[in-house]
């Protein structure tokens, strides 16, 4: 059997092949992406969005093609001198440095594994505050109770949220945050080349107040483009087209995420069994729902790796400084639950014999 658990690009979901006849067969993917039946296709995938994720009527949704392509978008469209950037890890880490590109008085606000950002050196009028939802390099998490205190004290403040492993996983409460962004080959289960943001009202007056219109993907030009069902460039028909497919066949995303709750809960409790491994963050509530970073022996983390080869697992690599001593596993909607258990055989194994 193959197991995948690379937190992405990552295992699809199995009806992808069959999206992908259909979309060929219908003679979507040869039309132009200004005709009638791509704008048709964009909009229904933008409602079928809304009412799976259960995304607030009146926020925007435009595609793009990468995850790295909004930490770009945000940085020229929705911030004017400077954005606070808080991370634990590399993703949130890479977001900063290329925002500081950009602006270079953006600033960066590091915080540890189990703890919540720190709010005290921002200004209160701060332009964008940016956080990782889900921080892919290392497994954890921000907690939603943080987020709501965080809206109610930075009242005038774009809050942006990179939720590139989490989106599709998640419930989230999006009132919580005006900017989320993700790209589909993680908690989606479709291949790479697309990503999805989403935009409240908020976020994109201040867009349009700050009026920057200098690219080929200054928000203004994408968000007007989208508003007639269509994108700013010659969009990834086929991944639009999946999307679409896939939004109007998988359950609510509320009894999504509380499978992935459930899987994890089990995850975490057989793990404690294991000798050789730790999990790198200890706390539940910082641990997060859709990716698990176990860490080990440079050694036991290299020969897991090889024996789980052999057996047909992919383990997602450690990231960063995390490289070598540890490993990732993705709790995504694609996988099924029969793997968590394949899984979990396999790391009870491994500590057993080794
Ligand atoms: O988890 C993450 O975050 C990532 O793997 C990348 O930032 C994904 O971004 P794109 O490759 O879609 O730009
Ligand atoms: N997109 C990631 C890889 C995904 C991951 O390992 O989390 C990268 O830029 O390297």
């Amino acid at each position: 059997m193959n197991y995948n658990f690379y937190p992405g690009p990552s295992k699809l979901y199995p009806q992808v092949a069959g999206y992908f006849q259909e979309a060929i067969d219908l003679g979507i993917l040869e039309r132009n992406h200004r005709s009638d039946s791509f704008q048709e296709l964009f909009s229904t995938t933008k409602s079928l969005l809304k009412s799976k994720l259960n995304i607030p009527l009146d926020y925007e949704i435009v595609v793009v093609s990468s995850a790295t392509e909004c930490w770009e978008i945000i940085a020229q469209s929705f911030i004017l001198n400077k954005s606070y950037h808080f991370f634990n890890g590399a993703f949130g880490e890479k977001w900063w440095s290329y925002t500081q590109k950009i602006h270079s008085s953006s600033e960066a606000i590091s915080f540890g594994l189990e703890e919540n950002p720190t709010l005290q050196s921002v200004d209160k009028n701060a332009e964008l505050l940016a956080f990782t939802h889900n921080e892919t390099s290392n497994g954890t998490a921000i907690l939603e109770q943080f987020q709501k205190q965080l809206r109610t004290k930075f009242p005038n403040s774009l809050i942006a949220y990179d939720a590139t492993s989490s989106m599709a996983g998640y419930e989230f409460d999006w009132d919580l945050g005006d900017i989320w962004y993700a790209s589909v080959q993680k908690c989606f289960g479709l291949p790479a080349g697309l990503a999805v943001m989403v935009v409240s009202p908020k976020a994109l007056n201040q867009a349009k107040e700050i009026n920057e219109n200098e690219h080929y993907n200054s928000f203004n030009f994408i968000i007007k483009n989208a508003q007639n069902n269509q994108t700013h460039h010659t969009p990834n028909i086929s991944n639009v087209f999946l999307l679409n497919r896939l939004m109007q066949n998988v359950e609510n995303i509320s009894a999504i995420h509380q499978n992935l709750v459930v899987r994890k809960d089990l995850f975490y409790n057989e793990i404690q069994k294991i000798k050789k491994l730790n999990s790198l963050v200890h706390s539940n509530e910082f641990q997060s729902d859709t990716v698990f970073c176990l860490k080990g022996e440079v050694d036991v983390v290299q020969k897991l790796k090889e024996e789980a080869e052999k057996e047909g697992i992919i383990l997602g690599n450690g990231y960063g400084d995390l490289r070598d001593n540890t490993f990732r596993i993705a709790n995504f909607p694609a996988i099924p639950n029969q793997h968590y258990i394949d899984l979990i055989n396999f790391l009870l194994r491994f500590d057993k014999m080794n």
